[in-house]
């Protein structure tokens, strides 16, 4: 399963991408109001952390097809060509999807709620399909079935797709679909720290550190001891 960063907050993703094995950002253009800055600006800033090949993908806000492979000629133009085009999943974007798809753009398909919409998106030539999977929660449905469920039917149906599933609130929900090998998998900074933040493991180290430091004293590593 991949990991990548849900935010566009600088200093967190810088901070994220340094301590945790991750392989891209994703933005929505909510996580990028945050900002209160140029979308662009933020965008040319976290291609910088994710370097050339990490992988950035980036939402288009048109509501018809043309617009949205007009804005995606831009944001390749801006950002680079392997950047993924998160293209909303609606009659408008699978068509959008079926163009940008026949040049080679590399389509993240957003906005899913069900499995037959992510269906169409990997036949409209998407390479991820994205769905949320606490807003599913939220509605009374179990959204890390449907995630798993998407995955079955791009097996079942040979569909050159990969589920990224999105919308996470906690780690168990990241702990189910790891478990199921789920293709990736795209988290807010909070909840990919909360994966490994428990007072055990913290206490565990102190108390290896203690022992050590009674047959070496204080400060000795064992670098230097
Ligand atoms: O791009 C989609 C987001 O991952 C949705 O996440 P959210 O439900 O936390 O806003």
């Amino acid at each position: 399963m991949k990991l990548i960063i849900d935010d566009a907050n600088i200093e967190k993703v810088k901070k994220v991408w340094e301590l945790y094995p991750c392989d891209g950002v994703t933005t929505n253009p909510s996580i990028l109001a945050k900002s209160g800055r140029n979308p662009y600006e933020v965008l040319s800033e976290l291609r910088e952390i994710v370097g050339k090949d990490g992988e950035l993908h980036v939402q288009v806000v048109s509501k018809d097809a043309e617009g949205m492979i007009e804005e995606a000629k831009v944001i390749r133009e801006k950002l680079g060509e392997n950047t993924f085009v998160k293209v909303p999943t609606t009659p408008q974007g699978l068509k959008a999807m079926k163009a940008l798809a026949a040049e080679g753009v590399n389509i993240t398909a957003t906005a899913i709620y069900t499995p037959m919409q992510a269906f169409l998106a990997a036949k409209a030539g998407a390479k991820y399909t994205a769905p949320y999977i606490n807003r599913i929660d939220n509605f009374g449905y179990n959204g890390v079935q449907v995630a798993m469920d998407i995955q079955d039917i791009f097996e079942n149906n040979n569909l050159p797709c990969e589920v990224l599933a999105a919308s996470f609130k906690n780690s168990q929900q990241v702990l189910e679909l790891t478990k199921y090998g789920i293709g990736a998998s795209t988290v807010a900074t909070d909840v990919i720290e909360g994966l490994i933040k428990n007072a055990a493991i913290d206490a565990a180290i102190d108390a290896f550190n203690k022992d050590f430091e009674s047959i070496t004293g204080e400060g000795k590593t064992m670098a230097n001891c």
